[in-house]
């Protein structure tokens, strides 16, 4: 969604004096980088468009390639998690003596995975002078305090708005509070697109397999949906929450409410074996709404950042309440601080999905561009 994004936005950015040259693209085999040496500087936007065809239809980015046989393109298999080679691709950029590709014309690296491993990397890259790092990816921000010192420490080349809230401006209002000296004392809200598509399939009486299968087919999951029904999901998005306000938290430090049995968890079988699964838990969730319901309430999944903890689990809230009226995919946050505090600060909207997610990222792509 982020490279169609970045594609059909040509003439606008052009418009704006932008070009954003896409000079390499991986997934979690392959690495595709534009043959700089031979003077491809970016990946042709035709490639991209067979990149994006390739992808949808469930084969490798390696495969179209080479089916292709394109041009001015350098294609990398790789197995497992290309952490090197999207290292040496980064290095490479940067000795570029082109100035389309130079670090000081805006270089950003975009971490849209789900993976640990790429941490180390992007800590790294963000060490020179004049590479920018965004991310969707929430594990970066949520992994050691150490790893998040070191994206903070460039935070003028760094921004994460998609890691909360996806496309919401959750992240970006939080850091122009803080720093300019706001004191945010409370944030609680729903943070999850997933979640609250969940409970508002349980409320209109549809199964919990069903909804959260449906979830999963609209891009609001994790690319393992137990990730957001552990409620793990949730807690990242609070401690990254959290830790913009200065708490030194870790992912042990939150309270978090898990909504399946350890059963059903990784250690003990597949993603695909949960989703087969996940019937099993249809009758426990229409008795838990029911019961809600029949005290005038509904569940969310709600997130609680205050007086130095992170809490996040299920509620039952009053059908009338602004939390009670949320439908779908949709995120309510509210932050309390001195300049908010008789009436606390509100965003609301969508909270998930690829194409609002991927506007969130392109956002911060060119917001970056006015830094470098
Ligand atoms: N979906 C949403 O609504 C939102 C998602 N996010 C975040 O965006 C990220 C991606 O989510 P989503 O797009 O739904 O997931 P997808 O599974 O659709 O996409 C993840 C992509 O990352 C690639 N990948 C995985 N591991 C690596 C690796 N080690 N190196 C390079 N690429 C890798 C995958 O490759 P392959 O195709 O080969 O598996 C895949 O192309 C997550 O971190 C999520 O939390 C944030 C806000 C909202
Ligand atoms: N899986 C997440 C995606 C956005 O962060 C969610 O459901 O909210």
């Amino acid at each position: 969604s982020l490279l169609e994004q970045i594609v059909s936005n040509r003439e606008r950015h052009a418009a704006d004096g932008v070009r954003i040259a896409v000079a390499g693209v991986c997934d979690s085999r392959s690495v595709l980088q534009a043959h700089i040496s031979a003077g491809h500087n970016d990946i042709d936007d035709d490639v991209l468009k067979a990149i994006l065809e390739a992808k949808a239809a469930g084969k490798s980015m390696t495969e179209i390639c080479k089916e292709k046989l394109l041009e001015g393109i350098l294609v990398a298999d790789l197995s497992p998690p290309p952490a090197d080679d999207l290292r040496n691709l980064i290095k490479s950029i940067l000795r570029s003596e082109d100035t389309v590709l130079n670090a000081k014309h805006g270089l950003v690296v975009v971490d849209c995975s789900a993976s640990e491993s790429l941490a180390p990397v992007l800590a790294s890259a963000v060490q020179h002078d004049g590479c920018c790092v965004v991310l969707a990816n929430k594990k970066p921000m949520t992994s050691s305090l150490e790893v998040y010192d070191g994206l903070m420490s460039t935070a003028r080349r760094f921004r994460y708005e998609a890691t909360v809230g996806a496309g919401l401006p959750v992240n970006t209002m939080l850091r122009r509070m803080v720093s300019a000296g706001d004191e945010v004392r409370r944030i609680a809200g729903a943070l999850s697109g997933t979640l609250g598509y969940v409970m508002s399939g349980l409320q209109d009486g549809r199964p919990f397999s069903d909804v959260v299968t449906d979830a999963k087919r609209l891009g609001y999951t994790e690319p393992d949906p137990r990730d957001d029904l552990a409620g793990m999901d949730v807690a990242r998005k609070a401690l990254i929450m959290a830790r913009q306000l200065g708490w030194r938290l870790n992912m042990e430090d939150v309270k978090v409410e898990s909504l399946y049995p350890d059963t059903l968890s990784p250690a003990f079988m597949s993603s695909g074996d949960f989703m087969a699964s996940l019937t099993e838990l249809d009758e426990s969730y229409r008795h838990r709404c029911q019961e809600a319901k029949e005290q005038g309430c509904i569940l969310r999944y709600a997130a609680v950042v205050e007086n130095g903890t992170c809490c996040v689990g299920l509620v039952s809230v009053p059908q009338h309440s602004p939390l009670g009226r949320l439908r779908g995919s949709d995120n309510l946050v509210e932050i309390t601080s001195r300049c908010y505090s008789g009436s606390p600060l509100i965003i609301q909207g969508a909270g998930a999905g690829n194409y609002t997610t991927a506007n969130g990222v392109l956002a911060d792509i060119l917001d970056l561009q006015d830094v470098v």
